[in-house]
């Protein structure tokens, strides 16, 4: 029996550090759209489909950058092994279980309650000690995390600057933040938004594009808040090799961030 555990804010409208509603990165539509998600999270062919499709892509990303940061073997099985890790905006854990078995200690936060559920239920069920939170990062008291990753989330969230932040309060000193999101282009318009939505391939409503944002954009937001951005990779799609990393960017990119101070 594995120690999953899951707690959630049972009134989203308190903030415990007594900040107003303003200060909470939270959209209500968007934590209600991804709560509705769910039941099938982890069907590989249900609606996350895209996610699990992009998951071993981002994984490989994921990996060499801890082995570059901090000199590890790429042979080893558990990389992470006493590394605490924090995954935010973690859905229902499709990120947080491969950083608990590459050794992390795992916390995973996720805006929609049904989700932390889902993902505490799928930890418990694959005996993996995982713990998870439902609600806003930036008023949880949980210290701070060597690994920091958050994936596919930033073009969700009601205020970049403030969540941004919220996540650098996290990132301990010497740590590594991941981060990847769509870019905003012509290309992630036609094939993200309208293409992939009206042939059902991602839910219909996931996808704002006016959300999404360039890396020059990223890079920027993230100098000012004192933290230094990687050189994008892109997560690019042909019909030959799938989705795969690249030096394209059209579409979607990954970066790592470390702090400057
Ligand atoms: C596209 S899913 C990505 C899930 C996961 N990161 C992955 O890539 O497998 C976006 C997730 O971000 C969550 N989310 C949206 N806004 C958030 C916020 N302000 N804080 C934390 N989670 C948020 C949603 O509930 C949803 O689970």
């Amino acid at each position: 029996m594995s120690d999953a555990t899951v707690t959630a804010e049972t009134n989203s409208s308190r903030a415990s550090n007594g900040g107003p509603l303003a200060a909470r990165t939270i959209r209500p539509d968007e934590a209600a759209h991804f709560g509705a998600l769910a039941k099938d999270w982890w069907d590989p062919k249900g609606s996350s489909a895209m996610l699990h499709r992009l998951n071993p892509v981002r994984l490989s990303y994921v990996r060499e950058a801890i082995d570059l940061h901090w000199g590890g073997d790429i042979e080893s099985v558990k990389p992470l092994a006493g590394k605490s890790a924090l995954d935010v905006g973690c859905g229902a854990g499709l990120l947080c279980e491969p950083l608990a078995r590459l050794g992390a200690e795992v916390t995973g936060v996720d805006a929609a309650p049904e989700n932390a559920q889902a993902a505490a239920l799928h930890a418990e069920g694959a005996g993996l000690n995982i713990r998870y939170i439902a609600g806003e990062i930036g008023e949880q008291n949980l210290g701070q995390f060597d690994l920091l990753t958050c994936l596919e989330v930033m073009e969700h969230v009601a205020d970049k600057h403030r969540f941004l932040s919220n996540l650098a309060a996290k990132l301990a000193p010497g740590g590594l933040m991941i981060l990847s999101t769509p870019n905003r282009t012509t290309a992630s318009r036609l094939l993200l938004v309208e293409g992939a939505e009206a042939l059902g391939m991602i839910p219909k409503g996931t996808h704002h594009w006016d959300d999404f944002i360039t890396p020059e954009e990223l890079g920027a937001l993230l100098a000012d808040i004192g933290m230094e951005m990687s050189e994008p990779t892109g997560i690019a799609f042909t019909p030959s090799k799938g989705l795969h990393l690249s030096g394209d960017l059209a579409l979607n990119y990954i970066v790592t961030a470390t702090k400057t101070g």
